[in-house]
């Protein structure tokens, strides 16, 4: 893993057909590609197969959150894809864990496996309604450990945390950040979010960033400016 932040583009695009004119201006030196439910549901295994085919490092998005047996099969299937990153969701607990760490455990050219902590549309209100009566950073610090623990690569967390997590989890240890947002653009559903160049400047692993640059007018820009803007 490199010390610069890796940028992956969240496709979350109805199907394989809205999505391939912007892959085919994409390149897998420039960024990562993140294939979310929707357009998995929609697209399929062929196509992550076509992408990984194509040299892009590919993080399938799919949050597992299951038993330990599902997960760990589910979690088997995704990496056989040849995809460079898979998730599973941390509240699912220490087993269900260990089980999605184990079922690439011995593979060669594993993916790194990661823990989603707390969804970055959420909020300290949010978490009080499902039952949670700490704030999203203490949440997510305990999930990081738990992950940790469990003998998985890294998690999915707000920017906002990433510092934290470094401390607890220490270096090597992946922080994922969606909640991406420059200056200017919509918020939307996200809650907890940072600029590009802040999150950059924590040292944060990798960025996922969608609607920034999937919905801009010329999202091949969107991303090359967003890019400079890590290295001004
Ligand atoms: O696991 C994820 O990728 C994820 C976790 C999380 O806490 N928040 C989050 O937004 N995501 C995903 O990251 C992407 C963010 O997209 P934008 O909000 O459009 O930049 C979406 O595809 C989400 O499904």
């Amino acid at each position: 893993m490199t010390q610069q932040s890796l940028i992956f583009v969240a496709l979350d695009y109805a199907d394989a057909k809205s999505a391939w004119p912007l892959i085919n201006q994409l390149s897998p030196e420039q960024c990562g590609l993140k294939v979310g439910k929707e357009l998995f549901t929609s697209a399929g295994p062929d196509f992550v197969r076509e992408l990984v085919k194509r040299g892009f490092k590919v993080f399938l998005d799919l949050k597992f959150h299951d038993i330990p047996t599902t997960v760990n099969k589910a979690v088997r299937a995704a990496a056989e894809l040849g995809v460079w990153m898979v998730n599973v969701h941390a509240s699912g607990g220490r087993r269900m864990l260990e089980a999605a760490r184990d079922a690439v455990a011995n593979m060669p050219n594993r993916p790194y496996v990661i823990a989603v902590t707390v969804l970055t549309s959420m909020t300290a209100e949010d978490l009080r309604e499902v039952g949670i009566d700490t704030s999203p950073a203490e949440h997510v610090i305990k999930l990081a450990q738990l992950t940790k623990s469990a003998g998985l690569d890294g998690v999915v967390c707000s920017a906002w945390e990433a510092e934290a997590i470094a401390a607890a989890c220490g270096k090597g240890f992946l922080r994922v950040t969606p909640g991406i947002r420059p200056v200017g653009a919509e918020q939307g559903d996200q809650r907890r979010i940072m600029t590009p160049p802040e999150a950059a400047a924590l040292g944060i692993e990798v960025l996922v960033i969608g609607r920034p640059i999937t919905q801009a007018t010329d999202p091949v820009a969107a991303l090359k400016q967003i890019q400079l803007s890590l290295t001004a």
